[in-house]
């Protein structure tokens, strides 16, 4: 008499926190805000980051070496391109000197090398930065499957989405741009402050003297500017939270009527994006104005003395005005660049740091490296004094002790929140007890690898989760090498054979994510022939609290009396009714187990279970 679900190992979490991860927290009504990027607060976190980071890019060593040639050669050619035009109009026009044309021809060369290196650092340099950010993208992936269950149930889905998604994207982008500029850009600094103070020192002076005027300028924008990304990253993360949450409650949202109260919440997160954004660029799209401006002005500068000069004295020449014409563009086109390249630079830091947190989390624990692989399991499962506790001092299960044979059945009884999941996450080692043992056939759970233990068992839980991807998919997973034939003996062993025949492309359909498109009793048929297929020798079962109609509920009973057959099988119970067979009853109260026996024993004994039993007789009366 069991409805129940089945569900794979790492889907099993207590209740709680299944509530916690899948129901949208206060549909609307404030839902838990994505997590705050960390502030990057002083130089040496920039660093700190910068140097992780770099880690990354030392992979690559190879081409970024080349990128960095290739910046050189850029470089040097775009110094060399005005300062053969000015050499060009002093001698070849002014002068009339021969060998005009070979000089016009050399200086298309130059550009023309300019080009062509500039287009091959870009192409390397998106190379290395989307290999670094593939495997900055791999890694959290990864870290995200070694992470403890209790890491998810503290945090958004979205938020997480967030980092994976945006602050990676952040860096690649920023990596492609910054690199190069901040190279490029200082070379070319440099390489023209050399060659103007060469030409003529004076000419050098008025162009250097806008750079303090850039320089507050430019502080005074980032310094508004860093904080305002910040601002936006955040909200961004906070966001994406809100409307994961949102989507994945779309039923509750909509029984409670909440509808209103979700958009609202939404546009207010909504508006602070905007504010924040519409701030964080109108300021920094300030930089290049500003830089202009400046520009302008020193532009101006040089054309006007250095006429006086040309006049005057011998030292400068109409080429040198116009080489430093040129160079006065070029020397604040860097400066620009570094400045805007400092925007992005400190958004993608702050991305990286996001990404970072979570690659530091720490670990499941680890297996033990003694620890031995669990084969060949019978079945029998004892607990011995185990105490347990989510949270220092706050004791959930308190010196937990019973035995069970192998191929019994075993029903928790108790309370909404003594702790019943808590007991079983604890078997399936999702969590560690505080004090005690757990023990299948006599060996310690805890000297065996996690995975060889979850391999024993099968999860069917309240709300069975399918993946994207046909019936065959879903049900094969139990079990990855099964073939075809075993598949549909499975399904027709849960009573699932039938209808996935009467579907369109039978076993081939094709399930949208989290099973939709099917019923939930069919979900659960599928769940069942998934936990089948497994074949483990302990079942863990959560039984479900939603109704299904009379015809559906006998064909999951029967296909759940076939799966518990020869296996041992814990089972959550929630309707008194469907556990008057179980072997073994074990009644929890706040964490304690109060009484153990059969339902005939307890139900002639004083106690919680009699009066559960009682009040279920009269509610049915
Ligand atoms: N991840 C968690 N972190 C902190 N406390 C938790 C967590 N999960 C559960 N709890 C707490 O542990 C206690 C036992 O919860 P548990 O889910 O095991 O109870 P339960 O008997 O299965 O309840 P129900 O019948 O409602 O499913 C509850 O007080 C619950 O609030």
């Amino acid at each position: 008499m069991l409805p129940f679900y089945y569900e794979k190992p790492n889907e099993f979490l207590p209740k709680e926190e299944l509530d916690r991860s899948e129901k949208p927290k206060g549909f609307g009504l404030g839902g838990a805000p994505g997590r705050a990027p960390e502030r990057v607060k002083r130089p040496d976190q920039i660093v700190a980051t910068l140097k992780r980071i770099w880690n990354y890019l030392t992979a690559y060593r190879g081409r970024l070496i080349a990128v960095l040639i290739m910046i050189v050669i850029a470089t040097g050619l775009s110094l060399l391109g005005p300062f053969m035009i000015g050499h060009m109009i002093d001698h070849y026009i002014m002068d009339a000197k021969d060998g005009l044309m070979a000089m016009l021809l050399l200086t298309a060369i130059v550009y023309g090398g300019q080009a062509l290196s500039t287009w091959l650092q870009n192409i390397w340099m998106i190379q290395v930065s989307q290999q670094t950010v593939y495997k900055m993208r791999t890694d959290l992936f990864a870290q995200f499957h070694r992470l403890p269950i209790s890491f998810f149930t503290k945090r958004q889905q979205g938020d997480l989405m967030s980092r994976a998604s945006n602050d990676i994207e952040n860096i690649s982008a920023s990596m492609n741009s910054s690199f190069i500029q901040i190279c490029s850009s200082t070379l070319t600094l440099v390489g023209i402050v050399v060659v103007m103070l060469s030409l003529s020192p004076i000419l050098t002076l008025l162009t250097f003297m806008v750079i303090p005027l850039m320089f507050l300028g430019m502080k005074w924008i980032s310094s508004r500017t860093s904080r305002l990304f910040r601002m936006q990253q955040k909200s961004l993360g906070s966001l994406n939270g809100f409307v994961e949450e949102t989507l994945s409650g779309q039923k509750i949202i909509k029984a409670f009527a909440q509808e209103q109260e979700v958009i609202e919440g939404f546009t207010q997160r909504n508006e602070k994006i905007r504010l924040s954004s519409y701030w964080a660029q109108a300021i920094s799209g300030f930089i290049p104005k500003l830089m202009n401006g400046l520009n302008s002005l020193s532009f101006a500068m040089i054309v006007g003395v250095g006429a006086l000069l040309t006049i005057w004295t011998d030292a400068v020449t109409v080429g040198i005005i116009i080489i430093f014409a040129e160079y006065s563009r070029q020397f604040t086109r860097p400066l620009n660049d570094l400045a805007n390249q400092w925007n992005t630079l400190l958004s993608a830091i702050a991305g990286a740091e996001r990404v970072f947190q979570i690659l530091d989390e720490p670990l499941e624990v680890q297996d033990e490296k003694d620890a031995k692989q669990l084969k060949s399991v019978v079945g029998d499962v004892s607990f011995e004094k185990v105490d347990f506790q989510y949270e220092q001092g706050q004791s959930i299960i308190h010196q937990a002790s019973f035995e069970v044979k192998a191929g019994e059945m075993v029903a928790f009884v108790g309370p909404t929140g003594a702790g019943k999941t808590t007991l079983i996450s604890l078997l399936s080692r999702f969590y560690e007890p505080t004090s005690g043992i757990i023990r299948i056939d006599g060996r310690n759970i805890a000297d065996y690898t996690r995975e060889s233990l979850r391999a024993q068992m099968a999860f069917v839980l309240q709300d069975p989760f399918l993946f994207e991807g046909s019936i065959m998919d879903n049900i094969r997973y139990g079990r990855l090498e099964a073939t075809d034939d075993e598949v549909y003996e499975a399904a027709r062993l849960a009573n699932a054979h039938s209808f996935i025949m009467r579907l369109k492309d039978g076993y081939h359909t094709e399930l949208k994510l989290g099973g939709g498109g099917i019923s939930q009793g069919q979900k659960q048929l599928i769940a069942i022939a998934r936990a089948l297929i497994a074949d483990p020798a302990i079942l863990i079962l959560d039984e479900a609290t939603s109704s299904i109609d009379t015809v559906t509920e006998i064909k999951i009973q029967e296909a759940l009396e076939r799966l518990m057959h020869g296996r041992t099988s814990f089972v959550i119970a929630h309707r008194l009714n469907t556990i008057t067979q179980a072997d073994k009853i074990i009644v929890l109260e706040k964490g304690k187990i109060s009484q153990i026996g059969s339902h005939e024993q307890l139900s002639k004994q004083e106690g919680l279970y009699r009066k559960l039993v009682l009040g279920q007789q009269m509610l049915e009366a």
